[in-house]
């Protein structure tokens, strides 16, 4: 589903922050990418988001080799991606259940075709009493819900969430994670960014750690991953 190749990732004229990532993620597979603030985890999710282009090597998603595509064909694959962001970035002038329903809405689809599911959605994700209240008003937990439950109502191919539950107390994260795990249970590609390591003991699962710009990798079994 996604290959990258000895790829190198610099901010303009600084140093490289990542550096000769070789790694791949499986379709259906379930992943936590960890590492110290700063090591370069949100970067690499923007470069698998395909918001970021490397400065070296090479990254292949969907099949696609990501550096010969076009703007239009990047915005295409795009979609096929959900992704949590950090800052959340909701829409504050659509409610709660317009931001979720958004992405069903650009897709063309009929209100009453989706609608019980964003709001059974927002229900179990703990915002039934959030559905008609805009962004501002909300708190940081109640954003972060309504980010992830925006992401997955379109069963992407690949979520990428950055510290998804960073914002909610242990048992919200618990019931969080468990979304995550069910959209995966569906066939979904998931990779979470995290410092919690309490979910991370949650799920036996692939972790990615990013240390000072480089990866390594360690498989559920606790070995160093040989395929890669
Ligand atoms: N837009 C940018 N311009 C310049 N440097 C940047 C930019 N974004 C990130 N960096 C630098 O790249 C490095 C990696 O940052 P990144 O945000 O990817 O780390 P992170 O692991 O996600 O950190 P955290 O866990 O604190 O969110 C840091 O040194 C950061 O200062």
């Amino acid at each position: 589903m996604v290959r990258f190749e000895n790829v190198g990732l610099r901010y303009g004229l600084g140093p490289e922050v990542l550096r000769d990532l070789t790694f791949g993620i499986d379709p259906h597979s379930f992943q936590f990418l960890t590492g110290p603030s700063g090591a370069g985890k949100t970067s690499l999710l923007k470069l698998l988001f395909l918001s970021l282009r490397p400065t070296r090597g090479l990254v292949t998603v969907f099949d696609h080799d990501t550096a010969r595509l076009t703007k239009d064909e990047l915005s295409i694959l795009r979609r096929r991606i959900g992704i949590v962001f950090q800052d959340f970035r909701l829409l504050d002038h659509l409610t709660t259940y317009e931001n979720v329903a958004l992405p069903l809405r650009v897709m063309g689809k009929e209100e009453a075709s989706y609608r019980s599911e964003v709001v059974d959605l927002l229900e179990w994700v703990g915002l039934g009493h959030r559905i008609d209240a805009y962004p501002p008003i909300l708190s940081g937990g109640e954003k972060q819900r309504a980010a992830i439950a925006r992401a997955v109502i379109v069963r992407p191919e690949m979520l990428l969430a950055d510290e998804p539950t960073g914002n909610v107390d242990p048992p919200l994260a618990k019931r969080l994670l468990r979304l995550f795990v069910e959209l995966n249970r569906t066939g979904t590609a998931v990779l979470i960014a995290t410092h919690d390591l309490s979910l991370l003991e949650q799920v036996e699962a692939r972790r990615l750690i990013i240390q000072q710009g480089s990866i390594s990798i360690i498989d559920p079994n606790g070995e160093e991953d040989e395929r890669w």
